[in-house]
């Protein structure tokens, strides 16, 4: 029986990196944060619209969507966020399932797809075998936001922030991946988790 798992987690809990290894095993893979960049490009669903209602201040001479300054208004002010939720969530969930429906229809019998979706719970996404939820503690997440994005304490915080607590979005897993140790202890336990798929 084919099988699609959801993978999901806070901001720098190491989804992407999970993603990367579980390509490199030869595991179809959505990554729902490069569809939302691939909608937002000029002829993407989404350049326009956020154009008319966030301004063409957030947008380069290309017409490409300066996603760190949108990012920068959004992660601190609520009431933006909202509204760049209102416009685009319903636009991405579409895609995203259209998405889905294609990389099914491509698995081989018995084939795994995931689906990396950071929103996955908060914005209940169904029709999962499992749902695996990264854990990392909002500490390491400031680190590595400061380490990796060069944002400041403060921001990496707001983004923390505009997501749910780990332990609401426990409650809606079906198994958790500790990242707090090194890549390769990380890399491991997946190993176990892809091994009990079978
Ligand atoms: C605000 C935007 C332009 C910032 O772009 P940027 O390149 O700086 O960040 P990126 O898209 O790589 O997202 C990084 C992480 O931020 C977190 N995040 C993104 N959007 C949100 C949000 N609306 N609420 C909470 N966390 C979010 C996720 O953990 C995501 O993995 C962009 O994130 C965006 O359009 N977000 C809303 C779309 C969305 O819901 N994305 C999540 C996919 S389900
Ligand atoms: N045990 C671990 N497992 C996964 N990533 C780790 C681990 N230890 C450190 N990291 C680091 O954490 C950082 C964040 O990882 P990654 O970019 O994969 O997170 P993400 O969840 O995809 O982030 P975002 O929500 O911003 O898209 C990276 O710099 C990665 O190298």
């Amino acid at each position: 029986m084919k099988k699609v798992i959801g993978l999901t987690g806070g901001i720098a809990s190491g989804k992407s990196t999970i993603v990367d290894f579980l390509i490199s095993k030869g595991y179809a893979v959505i990554d729902a944060d490069k569809v939302v960049h691939e909608l937002q490009q000029p002829g993407g669903k989404l350049n326009e619209m956020i154009r008319r209602e966030f301004g063409s201040d957030y947008f380069d001479g290309q017409g490409r969507l300066l996603r760190k300054k949108l990012g920068q208004l959004v992660f601190s002010d609520e009431a933006s966020r909202q509204k760049l939720g209102s416009l685009q969530n319903g636009v991405i969930r579409e895609e995203l399932y259209l998405r889905k429906a294609h990389e099914i229809d491509q698995l081989p019998e018995n084939g795994v797809l995931f689906m990396d979706i950071p929103l996955l719970i908060e914005q209940d996404y169904d029709g999962f075998d499992e749902v695996w939820l990264i854990a990392v503690s909002p500490d390491e997440q400031i680190h590595r936001i400061v380490e990796r994005d060069h944002l400041t304490v403060q921001e990496a915080k707001d983004r923390i922030n505009a997501q749910m607590p780990f332990e609401q979005k426990k409650k809606k897993a079906t198994h958790v991946i500790d990242s707090s140790g090194t890549i390769q202890e990380t890399q491991e336990f997946v190993e176990k988790l892809l091994a009990l798929l079978y």
